[in-house]
């Protein structure tokens, strides 16, 4: 049993696998190929990605690879608890640069399914937050994208201020929206 949301932008989906409970904790499959197809996921992962982050407020992104590595994530966390967000860089789409920014953690196990397409991003709640993804294209870093995470004119809410947050130099110096070249059709 799987439970699949469609969340404002009707591609990024919220999913819940079922846990089984016993006197020890509980067993979940996290991921299964046909079990996702019948539900209209049809992703082919080829790489697992973790991260751990030490601090409350430590924000990783937002970050994209450009075709043809764009890459499909399914993301869930292992312990602690993260806002995660996503922007439509989909010049096409109708939502082009809206995002969606959801509150994923490990008590719940809830995953976030986010197409190609996006630009991804998240903001630690917890210390020694673990992250798990799953990614449907390889690293290719010749080909790594990214928007600045505070940039004003996306107008994300999020719980630190740019002077609080733990950011990586390079996340510090990436483009707004408005300065990025087309990337997605
Ligand atoms: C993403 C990635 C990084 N690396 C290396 C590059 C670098 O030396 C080190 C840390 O990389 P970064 O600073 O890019 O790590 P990080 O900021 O955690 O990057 C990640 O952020 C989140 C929000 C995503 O959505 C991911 O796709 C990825 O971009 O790991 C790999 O070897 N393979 C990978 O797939």
């Amino acid at each position: 049993m799987m439970e699949v949301r469609c969340l404002e932008i009707p591609d990024v989906k919220m999913i819940q696998t079922e846990r089984l409970s016993d006197a020890r904790g509980y067993f979940c499959e996290t991921f299964q190929r046909s079990a996702f197809a019948e539900k209209g996921i049809l992703v082919d992962f080829v790489q697992d990605n973790q991260s751990s982050s030490y601090k409350v407020g430590t924000v990783r992104g937002l970050h994209f690879q450009r075709p043809p590595f764009a890459q499909a994530k399914l993301i869930r966390v292992l312990s602690g608890a993260i806002l995660d967000v996503v922007v439509d860089l989909r010049r096409s789409s109708a939502t082009f640069g809206r995002h969606i920014a959801v509150k994923l953690d490990s008590q719940t196990g809830e995953q976030l399914l986010v197409p190609k397409g996006f630009a991804h991003g998240f903001c630690t709640l917890q210390p020694e937050t673990v992250v798990f993804y799953k990614v449907d294209q390889v690293y290719a870093p010749s080909h790594d994208g990214g928007l600045y995470w505070a940039d004003p004119g996306l107008a994300i809410e999020w719980p630190v201020t740019t002077a609080e947050a733990q950011v990586s130099p390079k996340d510090r110096s990436l483009p707004r929206l408005d300065q990025l070249a087309a990337v997605f059709e």
